[in-house]
């Protein structure tokens, strides 16, 4: 019997296209000033670990680079994590989750499940896109939040971490993500874990997962309390 539903963000309840066209060029444009703090231990930290990963080179390029290739790296997404804090908080940005998912979240929630995010975002950014959504605070639906702080989503360590954080034995836990990988790895874990395939965002289905084409589906699919 599932009790908690683990969520990924991008691919899994926000399209795609919001971090690409609107969360990463807002993060592109605001990073050059911010990797001129030198007074943030924020981002001084973060500035010192891609140094020490990347020795010789700019770290505001390294990051430029990431960004391009969409690397999912910690420094990199605290960074933008800090970029996005203006926006979400001026109004200039606003999550426009899929349709499903606020709905099917506060069903799962009043019907007694266990909700928490796992997602490459840094979790102050995660709690900036749910606090700042088009469909209100979300935010109040989660019990835990968890970033690359835990480790790497396609390492199965990362999720017997979040097992034993959370308390629960792991075929309890229910993982949904767009990524094969990540899916594998929670299974490797012993989670149960369901692939989002996302028409929007041309999701490729990944063999030996079962698939979902959204939370309603994921509902019936697993009998979790329907919207
Ligand atoms: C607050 S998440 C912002 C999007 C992002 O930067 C990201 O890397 C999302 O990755 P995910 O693990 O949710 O697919
Ligand atoms: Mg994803």
């Amino acid at each position: 019997m599932i009790r908690l539903v683990l969520l990924d963000i991008e691919g899994t309840t926000l399209p795609i296209s919001f971090v690409r066209d609107v969360m990463f060029p807002y993060a592109a444009k605001a990073l050059p000033a911010l990797m001129q703090d030198h007074t943030n231990p924020t981002v001084v930290g973060a500035r010192a670990d891609i140094v020490m990963e990347h020795p010789g080179q700019d770290p505001l390029k390294v990051c430029q680079d990431w960004m391009k290739a969409d690397v999912k790296a910690a420094p990199l997404k605290t960074l933008q994590g800090l970029t996005w804090r203006q926006g979400f908080e001026d109004g200039t940005l606003k999550a426009d989750l899929y349709p499903d998912v606020p709905p099917a979240l506060e069903a799962w929630s009043k019907g007694g499940l266990r909700l928490a995010i796992y997602s490459s975002g840094s979790i102050p950014s995660q709690k900036l896109l749910y606090g700042h959504s088009e469909q209100g605070d979300l935010t109040p639906l989660f019990e835990d939040f968890f970033d690359l702080s835990t480790g790497g989503k396609k390492d199965a360590a990362s999720y017997e971490k979040i097992t034993a954080a959370v308390g629960l034995p792991p075929a309890e836990i229910l993982f949904l993500s767009d990524i094969g990988a990540e899916l594998d790895a929670a299974q490797r874990a012993g989670l149960t874990a369901c692939q989002l395939v996302r028409e929007q965002d041309g999701t490729v289905p990944h063999p030996g997962v079962p698939q979902a084409p959204d939370l309603n589906a994921v509902s019936t699919q697993f009998g979790l309390p329907v919207a």
